[in-house]
C-alpha cells in the first residue's frame, strides 16, 4: 500500500515515513508527483486547512491525499501562533524568526505558565469524495532556551513532562508515540482498520 502525503514540510514527511514504512505502507511526497503550486492556507481551524490541502493535492493528482494541519497553542498568549504556526514571524518566516518571537511573547512569563499544545487534524480525501478526519493533541511547556536538535520547528523548546526532555531530544519513535500528529495517524489509522 502507498499513501501520498500532501505536504511540503521535510519534518512532518519524515514522522509519517517512520510510522507508517514498520506497517508496511510506503510514503510519497506530493512534490515528487505533481508540479504545482501550494494551496492558499485560507482557514480559520486546523480542520479547515487540513481540508483545503488534501482536497487540491487530490484533484490535482486523482489519488488518495493525506494532508496535516497542525500547530502550536500557547495558552497564556490566548491559543497563538495556532493555525498561524508556520508563518508566526511573518509570511516568508523561518523556523527561527517563528522561535525568537515566542520566546520574546513570553519573556514575561513564568514556567509554569507556559502550558501549551501542539495540535494536528489529518484529512485523507479519496477521488471518490470519501473523506477520512482525525485529530491529536500533545500537552508541553515552552521553555526558554532551546534543547536538543531532533525534530523541526518549535521542538526544541517544547518541553515534554512525560519525558522530562523536549521533542527535540526524544527519539522519532518516542516522538511519534506521544506526539499530536503520532496520535492523530495511530486515530486515522484505526479508522482505516490497519494497525
Ligand atoms: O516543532 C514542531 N513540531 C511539530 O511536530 C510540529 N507540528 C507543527 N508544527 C508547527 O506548525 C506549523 C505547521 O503549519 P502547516 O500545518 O501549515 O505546515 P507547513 O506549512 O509547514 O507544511 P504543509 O503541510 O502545509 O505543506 C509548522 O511549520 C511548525 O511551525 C510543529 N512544530
Ligand atoms: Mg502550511
Amino acid at each position: 500500500m502507498k499513501i501520498v502525503v500532501a505536504t511540503h514540510n521535510k519534518g512532518k514527511l519524515r514522522e509519517f515515513k517512520a510510522a507508517l514504512e514498520p506497517l508496511g505502507i510506503e510514503t510519497v511526497s506530493v512534490g515528487d508527483i505533481v508540479a504545482v503550486p501550494e494551496p492558499e492556507e485560507t482557514g480559520t481551524t486546523f480542520l479547515e486547512n487540513a481540508r483545503i490541502k488534501a482536497q487540491y493535492y487530490m484533484k490535482a493528482t486523482q489519488l488518495p491525499c493525506l494532508a496535516d494541519d497542525s500547530g502550536l497553542a500557547v495558552d497564556s498568549l490566548g491559543g497563538e501562533p495556532g493555525v498561524y504556526s508556520a508563518r508566526y514571524a511573518g509570511e516568508a518566516c523561518d523556523d527561527e524568526a517563528n522561535n525568537r518571537k515566542l520566546v520574546s511573547a513570553l519573556r514575561e512569563v513564568p514556567f509554569e505558565k507556559r502550558t501549551a499544545h501542539y495540535v494536528c487534524e489529518l484529512v485523507l480525501a479519496y477521488p471518490d469524495g470519501r473523506e477520512v478526519k482525525a485529530t491529536g493533541c500533545c500537552d508541553g511547556i515552552i521553555q526558554d532556551k532551546p534543547v536538543g536538535d531532533g525534530g523541526f520547528g518549535y521542538d526544541s523548546y517544547f518541553y515534554v513532562p512525560q519525558f522530562q526532555k523536549t521533542m527535540a531530544q526524544i527519539s522519532m519513535e518516542e516522538k511519534n508515540a506521544i506526539s499530536h500528529r503520532g496520535l492523530a495517524l495511530q486515530n486515522l489509522l484505526q479508522q482505516l482498520k490497519i494497525d
